[in-house]
């Protein structure tokens, strides 16, 4: 069987070197290119990239993904900073090229994809909601995007339960100190040297809390899910968002 031609962009990062050697080490694959800032996109197609793993930064990845899809290259997204307008423009590229597939992944590990699922199916039974997400002092953007994903499938588990807004009493506080909100959830960010990835969801009821907890020590916990996306996104044309639609989770 010959092997999925993979390229990586944003490879010289610290996931994106991750993900080469996790290409460069899986069986049925083939590492085609390895790209970084100031490196020509058409290497790509010169390279004969049937896939592409994004691993830049939010400022690369909507031209990035622009020239993939224009070229019928797949593409596995971890790079963060999405918002319901890019999601929009990427749905309107693919719509023009229907046999590309990408997938974005808020988060590849499959912990985190598990913490975002029961916090789903927590949310319904809990009057109050609050997401601490804790990273490394190098990241650019906060909140995360796991922990903005988390809020949004929170908040909407939420709304279709008909659940009535948190209880919170604050009225005087100073900027920042109740986190950012997100669909009603407010969502706390931490950035502390010596940390990698980590999400708290804490949930409140009469009498009881439950907190949710992942943590990410190593970014190898990333890479069988963006391996598995490689896998998957060459037989899923369209836009898919969230690891989960490829784990089978029934
Ligand atoms: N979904 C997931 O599971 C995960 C997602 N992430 C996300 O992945 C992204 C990268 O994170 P991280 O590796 O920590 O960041 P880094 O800054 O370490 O890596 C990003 C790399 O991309 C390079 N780059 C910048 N612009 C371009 C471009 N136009 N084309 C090609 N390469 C480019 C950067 O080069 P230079 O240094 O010169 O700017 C850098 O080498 C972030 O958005 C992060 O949130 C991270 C971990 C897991
Ligand atoms: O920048 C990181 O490191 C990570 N980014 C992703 C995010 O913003 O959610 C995934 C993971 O948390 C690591």
């Amino acid at each position: 069987m010959s092997k999925l031609r993979v390229a990586v962009l944003g490879a010289q990062g610290r996931i994106g070197s991750e993900a080469v050697r996790a290409v460069e080490a899986a069986e049925d694959m083939e590492l085609v290119a390895g790209l970084g800032r100031g490196d020509k996109l058409e290497t790509l197609v010169e390279a004969g990239a049937q896939v592409v793993v994004e691993l830049t930064n939010p400022g690369a990845v909507m031209g990035n993904l622009d020239f993939c899809v224009r070229h019928g290259i797949h593409a596995v997204v971890g790079t963060t900073g999405w918002t319901d307008e890019r999601l929009a423009q990427l749905r309107t590229s693919l719509a023009a090229s229907p046999g590309a597939g990408v997938l974005i992944a808020p988060n590849f590990s499959i912990g985190a994809v598990l913490t975002m699922q029961f916090a789903q199916q927590a949310a319904r039974f809990f009057e109050s909601v609050e997401v601490v997400e804790l990273h490394h002092p190098k990241k650019a953007d906060a909140p995360s995007g796991t922990a903005a994903r988390t809020a949004q499938l929170i908040a909407k588990a939420r709304e279709e339960a008909g659940c009535a807004p948190q209880p919170d009493a604050t009225s005087t506080a100073l900027e920042g100190a109740r986190g950012a909100d997100v669909d009603g959830v407010p969502v706390h960010s931490v950035r502390l040297r010596g940390l990698l990835a980590h999400q708290e969801v804490l949930f409140g009821g009469e009498g009881e809390t439950l907190t949710i907890r992942h943590d990410s020590l190593h970014h190898s916990s990333f890479m069988p899910g963006i391996l598995l996306g490689v896998r998957r996104v060459v037989t899923t044309p369209g836009l898919t968002v969230g690891l989960e639609n490829f784990l089978d989770l029934g």
